[in-house]
């Protein structure tokens, strides 16, 4: 399908500015900001007068607990804000403001006074700007290493923010994180931090500062001798390090829909999957500092494609976060009148913008690297950061077809079709034939079953030999349409049926016979499963169609003799109605996992109508497919959903997924156009690990077994995925690959939908919801366990994840040992499953 060219869409950057220094925001800053393009400024709750009086309580409480070190001294309580301690006001420009929590504060702190006071700091602050009409909050980024502990103080910092969540109830709250943990670029590089006061004894550290030698530092090499770690190991870039952090901090405050992310891009950007993994996550933010920009040739500050890329593909989340240029320089004309330029004077062209000659990360460090000895060019722009940025915005790839259809849909909830139970509104019909691909697919499927048929020399059902087409679930009729159009485009008469058991629908059907199809349809309004198939007069016809089209005169011959002579009838002696067979069944009656809209229960009823030798069925097959997911958004919205709605983690969504992380996936990453979560040209994404869970095929009915009550459509399956980041599983991302006909194929698998069905809409995924998220670490193994089942009036599912590591040594000696690290709750549909 065509691309998007025609895409008028230019997506919305809201863009801010920060400063670390900045001690106040005035009206008229803020008009300056906006004069420049800039959307929304940061600002500090509090003052450097207040941090130092802070600074102060904790140095006269320490000094008093060293002069009485056997008293227990409680925590000075930080007296509330003053006017000299705060530089914000409500007023009119609250509302474009950013409000920032002191940074200096630490909420992972070991040393409970240190803790203790930035927590009060954190509730002060939160509780002032909630006062004063903030919005949006800033929280500080929590500190993971102290001395040498790592990641232990992350619960407290979450403590902290679920507390302060109910102090503000309607601000909106930002945890900043980098995108990965590097213990080196965790260092207190802001002045005055509380973090650098925690005393000795709390971080595993001697009075000097050294490591304190305790057993913790003896390890074992590989030959079981111990030996002592050197004073100072390297620093390991963590790449999971901060999402870690950051899915304790919301586990802890369950999953608050006013909590989120404040991002930061490092200039190298770490591997896919952790891109991919803060893609599934709450973005509100992503903070770019000058040290994400390399200087292009011009002197200009420019992306590397890798950024662009990451940019694009966040920018395309629904809610996409808001961009702040962190530190690149002050609001011009505000502090230094002379970099004040109309944008006409100096701003970054967008050729030079465009920069097709953008670089490669290592291309990117070679040119800062030569850009820092000589290229000082310097450059008539005030904001090139900003500008850069707003001419990314205006050069972003257009929407793909998907990405335009499914706008408003991404990662929306929407309970599946029960076209069985439920009749669908003529809307709903009219969505479904609003993707042109599906319907091209049954044409090119029924065509060549046609062709095949003739070429074969298939009898045939019709009274004069032509075959019998029927769709069964014929809806407003689009797949009638196409019977039709296949039988004039090949030139292959057919006799055609159409059922349908929609009351209302069936108006339009006949409307449609009437005006456009020439009354060649012959309608009828039933349950499939209650028709007795094409209503013949007893009439002794000749029945078989021999191969040859038109009709030889033989034939003809042979077949009106027919109307007179065989079976020794008399002829026109009146007979009981009596009913054909059906020699091409069509019906489309598949949902985002195949089977979920009964559609094999149907057919079932319908497949002994079928031609017993030579009978097609279009589709002939279809098999569900599956794949793990974190979705924390998706797993949000449904726990939301559970006080109105106790069934709501039970029941299977359709979802146009978006933010959603595959956790198995294969190594190298696809470019491709556009995929089920509608990712863009040169946008790579992780490729999914997708296993199958079943299939059903249909042809001629074998005969049922007696009182099978439906159980041969019943299935199970138990699927292993391997997994090589840590993380956690809300779900399971269910989607399908159907055969209408040997050689055309539908498909919603993001693996192969774009070779097999490119560009079709009609199906989104389907997500099965854990009600409790899963937890998984590093290099493990994810079970899931899924069932189809049915007590013949109903269909559901049933679905549960496992975790699993493997272990070396152990009680069990020196091998290897698969070991169950935890396995979910059973989800299962069976309340709110699917009526036969
Ligand atoms: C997914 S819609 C497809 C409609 C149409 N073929 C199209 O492609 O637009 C399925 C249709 O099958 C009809 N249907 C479902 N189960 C049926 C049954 N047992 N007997 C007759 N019609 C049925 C529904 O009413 C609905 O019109």
């Amino acid at each position: 399908m065509d691309s998007a060219s025609s895409d008028e869409f230019t997506p919305t950057f809201y863009i801010g500015q920060h400063e670390s220094d900045r001690v106040r925001v005035t009206p008229e800053l803020l008009r300056q900001a906006q004069d420049c393009n800039y959307d929304m400024l940061t600002t500090p709750i509090t003052t450097p007068y207040f941090h130092s009086r802070v600074l102060t309580i904790l140095s006269s409480h320490f000094e008093e607990l060293d002069s009485h070190p056997n008293r227990s001294l409680p925590v000075p309580t930080i007296p509330s804000l003053s006017p000299v301690d705060t530089p914000l006001a409500p007023g009119e420009i609250i509302s474009q403001l950013l409000a920032v929590v002191s940074p200096w504060i630490d909420l992972c702190s070991p040393d409970p006074v240190v803790y203790n006071l930035s927590r009060q700091v954190l509730e002060l602050e939160v509780a002032y700007a909630a006062f004063c009409g903030i919005g949006n909050i800033i929280l500080p980024c929590p500190k993971l290493h102290h001395g040498k502990l790592s990641g232990e103080g992350v619960t407290q910092y979450a403590c902290a923010v679920q507390d302060v969540l109910n102090v503000g109830h309607y601000i909106q709250m930002s945890v900043s994180l980098p995108m990965m943990d590097n213990p080196e670029q965790d260092s207190d590089n802001v002045i005055g931090s509380l973090a650098e006061r925690a005393r000795a004894q709390y971080l595993g550290l001697s009075e000097d500062g050294s490591y304190k030698n305790s057993m913790d530092e003896l390890e074992e090499d590989d030959l079981g001798s111990t030996f002592v770690l050197p004073r100072k190991k390297p620093a390991k870039v963590d790449f999971f390090g901060t999402w870690d952090a950051w899915n304790v901090i919301r586990t802890v405050c369950k999953y608050n829909n006013r909590l989120f992310v404040a991002l930061s891009i490092p200039p190298h950007l770490p591997p896919l999957s952790v891109s991919s993994r803060w893609h599934s996550e709450p973005l509100r933010l992503l903070c770019i500092t000058s040290e994400t920009f390399f200087k292009n040739p011009g002197g200009y500050p420019a992306f590397t494609h890798n950024h662009q890329a990451l940019l694009t593909r966040y920018m395309r989340i629904r809610n996409p976060p808001w961009l702040l240029l962190c530190d690149v320089g002050p609001i011009p004309g505000f502090d230094d009148p002379e970099t004040l330029l109309s944008p006409a004077e100096g701003f970054l062209t967008s050729n030079e913008a465009a920069d097709p000659s953008s670089p490669t990360p290592a291309e990117a460090s070679e040119l800062q690297r030569k850009g820092s000895k000589k290229s000082n060019k310097t450059i008539n722009d005030p904001t090139p950061h900003l500008n850069y940025l707003r001419n990314l915005q205006r050069r972003q790839p257009p929407r793909t077809m998907l990405e335009r259809f499914g706008a408003g849909y991404q990662d929306y909830l929407q309970a599946p079709l029960q076209p069985l139970t439920d009749n669908l509104e003529s809307y709903t019909y009219e969505v479904f034939e609003k993707d042109p691909i599906k319907y091209d697919k049954y044409l090119l499927a029924i065509q060549r079953a046609l062709i095949d048929w003739r070429d074969q020399c298939k009898r045939a059902s019709g009274p004069s030999g032509q075959i019998v087409v029927a769709v069964v679930g014929a809806g407003r009729g689009p797949l009638v349409t196409r019977a039709l159009q296949a039988s004039e485009s090949t030139g292959i008469p057919i006799e055609m049926w159409a059922i349908e058991k929609n009351q209302n629908a069936f108006v339009l059907l006949q409307r449609h016979n009437e005006e456009t199809w020439g009354n060649r349809v012959n309608l009828v309004k039933s349950d499939m499963r209650s028709w007795k198939g094409p209503l013949r007069q007893a009439a002794p016809y000749r029945t078989g169609y021999t191969g040859q089209w038109p009709l030889s005169c033989n034939e003809e011959e042979e077949s009106s003799n027919a109307n007179t002579a065989s079976n020794g009838l008399e002829p026109f002696e009146p007979q009981p109605p009596t009913h054909g067979p059906i020699d091409i069944l069509v019906s489309e009656l598949l949902g985002s996992f195949a089977d979920n809209e009964l559609s094999p229960e149907c057919l079932d009823g319908i497949l002994p109508l079928l031609n017993p030798t030579h009978g097609i069925s279009i589709p002939s097959s279809y098999t569900a497919y599956l794949t793990p997911i974190a979705a924390p958004k998706l797993h949000a919205d449904i726990s939301a959903r559970l006080s109105n709605d106790p069934e709501a983690h039970n029941t299977p969504y359709v979802v146009m997924l978006h933010a959603i992380d595959y956790l198995s996936t294969a190594s190298r990453p696809s470019t491709s156009r556009s995929t089920a979560s509608g990712k863009s040209e040169s946008v790579p994404s992780p490729v999914p690990n997708i296993l199958q869970a079943w299939s059903f095929s249909h042809g001629p009915a074998e005969p049922l077994p007696a009182g099978s009550a439906n159980k041969h459509n019943e299935r199970h399956a138990r699927l292993t995925f391997n997994l090589r980041d840590r993380a956690v599983c809300h779900g399971l991302a269910g989607y399908f690959e159907a055969v209408l006909y040997p050689g055309v194929e539908l498909s919603t698998n993001p693996i192969n939908m774009e070779e097999k069905s490119p560009g079709m809409m009609s199906w989104f995924p389907l997500f099965f919801s854990l009600k409790i998220p899963l937890y998984i670490p590093d290099a493990s193994t994810l079970t899931v366990s899924i069932f189809r089942a049915t007590d013949n009036r109903k269909v559901w599912y049933e679905w549960m994840v496992e975790s699993w590591s493997t272990l070396m040594g152990g009680t069990g000696g020196g091998e290897k040992r698969r070991v169950r690290l935890g396995a979910s709750e059973v989800g299962s549909s069976k309340n709110g499953g699917c009526m036969m």
